[in-house]
Order: structure tokens, then sequence, then C-alpha cells
């Protein structure tokens, strides 16, 4: 039979029907009933009084059940005292099952409704449309048939609109009744959770300083919408080391419940490794807008210890990722775990280990390993952590080791392959179609890629003159692209000597004075051994 809004319609009809006559049976059609007078006369009268009722009471709701065996539930709108959260409006208690159902349909079941409502989205520029009160829809959830009515309820307090509160109520048959509660039901809410965080802005998190923890209106984060146009067709890699990351994330995300039985916290970390411009933080970006998460950007410079540290990864959400870019900066690598300070070199006094507001960071190794896979780390699911350096080789092995750092992801010199996506990005050329007649080109740029160590930073750089300076005609755009890249190469190997000259006379000074370190202590020996005179 195929369930549709008519069908719930004679369901409820019946319904109706069916308690009445009920009724009607179970207090006047029933055999104990006509024998109530002889028992009347030959009991404790307070006695038969309480039987009957509860003989009468069980048997109605058999009779009920029999007659009328559809259940309804009322999924009811939360009360004034709520507000609205990442995931819809939610009440003190955080339940935002009302706004989850209304979202699931608003998706599966709108259809079928010919009157309709449209509200704004609580966080995104569009509408949530769902149906208008009184509407009827069916859905069916593995051959179960169940039907949705919007109804409004007056409250007790008065009969103005604003005391009112609607509801979605659900009604099922009641064979049905364990399916739709333990299946059903958190089916319909989970899909709901999914339709709302598709539809939210997503946003882009940073830590406020802890030292301010004592306002009354500090938020461990702050945040603003994320908005990077950044996506993994853009990003610029090798073909089949791409291809790799994007199936480790939809594993990732697919296996929520493999996670839960191989007794895993549903979590996965990246390490990023590779010299600057390379597209590290680009790779975040395009993480993000693949599996549509927020980012929590960690500042562990304004990290105060390692409770702070605790507390704002209890802060996070799920379906998240938590970046901390530029680790190797961060990391004093001297003494053992407990005592290792996180600090930037540029920012602290080294001596006292303070940032440049005078505040001691105490968070420790222990305490950032914690931070990965600690117990806390636990909370909520899902989700990544991803770590930059440019010297992968400066990090302590236990922190990047397998199981914390799951995938090392090596970020590297522009090659032929993430040229021709940065020449389709910038010049529309698609390099991968040419059918010969740039062959020369193409040539030259992958030996000018194979021979100098060209970041794709650098190769956006050259692409981006070429797109200001050149024609339309492709071949004089690349053209164009060969002599950056020529001049961009010859930059470089001149910055290249000039610092490895300059890292030389450093050297060479720090020699000499050591030198002299060493002569003058000798002097001082020898001085103060020999005799008086
Ligand atoms: N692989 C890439 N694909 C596309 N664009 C890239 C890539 N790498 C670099 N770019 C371009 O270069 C710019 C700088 O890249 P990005 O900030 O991602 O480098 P990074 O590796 O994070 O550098 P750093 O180590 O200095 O933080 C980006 O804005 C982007 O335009
Ligand atoms: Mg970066």
């Amino acid at each position: 039979m195929a369930i549709t809004a008519e069908t719930g319609k004679v369901v409820q009809w019946r319904r109706w029907a069916f308690s009445n006559f009920g009724w009607v049976l179970s207090n006047f059609g029933s055999l104990w009933l006509l024998l109530a007078p002889l028992l009347a006369a030959y009991a404790p009268r307070r006695l038969f009084k309480t039987y009957f009722n509860l003989f009468l009471r069980r048997h109605a709701r058999r009779l009920l059940a029999f007659v009328d065996p559809y259940v309804t539930v009322d999924i009811t709108e939360p009360g004034t005292s709520a507000h609205y959260s990442r995931y819809g409006r939610v009440t003190e208690h955080g339940d935002s099952t009302y706004e989850e159902v209304k979202a699931y349909l608003s998706d599966t079941c709108t259809e079928e409704a010919r009157e309709l409502r449209a509200e704004g989205a609580p966080e995104s520029d569009g509408v949530v449309v769902s149906m208008r009160d009184g509407q009827d829809v069916a859905d069916e959830f593995r051959g179960a048939a169940v039907w949705w009515t919007s109804v409004v309820r007056e409250n007790s307090q008065g009969q103005q609109r604003d005391h009112t509160r609607q509801s979605q109520r659900l009604t099922f048959h009641q064979r049905d009744r364990r399916l739709v509660v333990d299946e059903y039901l958190p089916h319909v809410r989970r899909k709901g959770r999914e339709i709302l965080f598709s539809n939210r802005r997503r946003r882009l998190y940073t830590n406020n300083k802890s030292s301010d923890s004592y306002r009354f209106d500090y938020k461990a984060w702050s945040y603003t919408d994320f908005d990077h146009p950044t996506t993994f067709d853009t990003l610029a890699m090798d073909t089949a080391k791409k291809r790799e990351i994007i199936d480790d994330l939809d594993t990732f995300r697919r296996n929520r419940d493999f996670y839960r039985r191989a007794g895993k916290p549903w979590k996965r970390g990246y390490l990023l490794y590779g010299p600057p411009g390379t597209g590290k933080s680009t790779m975040i970006a395009a993480m993000a807008n693949y599996l549509d998460y927020d980012i929590y950007d960690v500042e562990l410079t304004v990290v105060k210890d390692n409770n702070d540290l605790r507390r704002l990864l209890i802060e996070t959400t799920s379906k998240s990722i938590i970046v901390i870019e530029d680790i190797d900066c961060s990391l004093n690598l001297t003494g053992d775990r407990a005592t290792h300070r996180w600090r930037r070199p540029h920012d602290r006094d080294s001596s006292s280990g303070r940032d440049v507001d005078g505040n001691k960071s105490m968070v420790t190794l222990s305490g950032l390993l914690n931070f990965i896979d600690g117990l806390w780390s636990a909370c909520g699911g899902e989700r990544i952590v991803v770590f930059t350096t440019n010297h992968v080789d400066k990090l302590d092995a236990a922190l990047i080791r397998r199981g914390r750092m799951d995938m090392h992801i090596e970020m590297s010199y522009c090659g032929l392959e993430a040229f021709s996506t940065l020449a389709k990005n910038y010049l529309g050329i698609d390099v991968d179609a040419d059918d010969g007649t740039h062959h020369q080109l193409l040539g030259s740029v992958n030996e000018i890629l194979r021979r100098e160590s060209i970041t794709p930073a650098d190769v956006a750089e050259c692409l981006m003159m070429a797109k200001r300076t050149a024609s339309s005609d492709e071949s004089s755009c690349l053209e164009t692209v060969i002599d950056e890249l020529k001049q961009r190469a010859k930059a470089n190997a001149k910055a290249k000597a000039d610092s490895e000259a300059k890292a030389k006379a450093e050297a060479e000074a720090e020699a000499k004075a050591a030198e002299m370190d060493r002569d003058n202590q000798w002097e001082e020996q020898n001085i103060v051994k020999s005799p008086k005179i």
C-alpha cells in the first residue's frame, strides 16, 4: 500500500472513532459491568469500588489497544527559555530535538505537504520550510508506516499566540513501537542534525588569551565566518596523493560505528610538513570545505597552562578540525616532558619563559599529548587534529607517532601535476587536455620545475603576473609564465646563496668569538698561575 497523507488521515479518523468506541465498550460492554450490582451487594463498598476501577482500567486499556492500535508521540517546541545553538534552537537543557525533527521533515516529507510555512534559518541565509499547522505527511521506515502532523497547543497561561506551543506529532502502529523509538526517532534526529549542520555557516575559531579568563564575559573561543574558497579541486598537488587524502577523510567520516566497535575515539590526526608556501594552510581549508567542518585554530602561546588547554578542547564542538600551525616554532625541545614549555623565540623572554605581556605559560608537552589523545579528547567525537610544520625533524617523536598523527603528509615543491591545477585555476588553461599544441612549452615548464625548487605559492605568483601582462592567447600566456618561472628560480637561487653566505658568516663569527673566549680564558688561567715577581 502506498503510504500517503490521505492514509494518515484515515488512520487519524479510525483512531478517533475507535478510541470513543473503545471507551463505550470498556465502560458499558463488559460482563463485569452487568455483574457489578451483585458484587456491590455482597462486597464491602470501598473495596469493591477500588478493585472494580482497577479492573476496568486495565481491561479498558487492553481493549483500547485492540481496537485502536495506533500510538502518538508529541515532540514539542522548547519553552520560552530556548535559544539557538550550533544545531538550531535548544532549551536550557540543550534539547534540540524539535528543531532536528522540523529540519528532517522540511527535507524529507514536505514534497507531499501542500500547505507550508517558511522561516529564516537561524545560522544561514536560507529558509526552513515546514508544514503548516494541521498538515499531515507520511513517512516510511523499514516497512513501517508513520505519519507526522503539525499541531498547535494553547498554553494554560492564556489564549494569546505568544503562549501557544507547536508540536510535531508522530503516529504509528503499536507493533512498530520499538522500531520507532529505538531506531526511527534517532534516525530522524541524526538526519535533522545533518541538515541543520549543512545549512549553517561554517566558523573559524581562535582561542582568546587565557590570562583574561577572570573577566565575567570571558569566552574561550572567538570566531568569524569561515568562507575560504579552496577546495580539493583547486589544491595543487600530486593527484594520487590528493586521492589518498580524500579517501582517508571519507573513511574517517563514514566509520563512526567502526571506531566505536574498535574502542577508538572518533578522531584522526594529520601532520602536514614541508617548506613555506607549499600549501599546508591551504590544505586545511580544503579539508574543512570538503568535510563541512568548523576550524579551531589554537594559538598555544596565549594558553596559560594544561588546564586551560583542556578547557579549550572541551569547548570545541564535534565535526571540527583543531589546528596547531607551525608547531615547531612553539615547542622548546630541551628538558623532559613535564618541563617542555611552549614558547616562540621572538615573543618570549627566554630567561623567564614569559610572553610579551609577562604571562608565564605552563603548557607542557605532556599537556599537549593529553590534549590530542587523553581521555578528554574523546568527548564529542568526529574531530580532526592537524599540525603543520616546516621542520618535521625537530618535533618530538612522541608528538607525531602514528596513532596521534595518523597520517603524515608531505607538501612539497611544485611538479607538473600541481602546475596543471594552478594553470587551470589562474589562467583557465587545461594543460591535461592539451592536444600537443603546447607540447614544447609544457616541456620547458616541466624542465624548470624539475631543476629548480619552486613552491606552489611561487608558481601561483608567476601565473598572476602572466595573467596581468599576457594576452588571452594560451601560448603567449605560457611563454610569459616560463619567463616568470625562470626569474623566480634565479631570485630563489640568489636568496638561497645569500642566506647560506649569511649563515656561513654567522658560523664563522661564532667560531671566532668562541676562539677569543678560549684565548681569554687561557690567558686568565696563566696569569693567575704565574708566580708574582
Ligand atoms: N598546493 C597549493 N595549491 C594551491 N595553492 C597553493 C598551494 N600552495 C600554496 N598555494 C598558494 O600559496 C599561498 C600560500 O600557501 P600556504 O599558506 O598554504 O602555504 P603554507 O605551506 O601554509 O606556508 P607556511 O609554511 O609559510 O605557513 C596560498 O594562499 C595559495 O594561494
Ligand atoms: Mg601556513
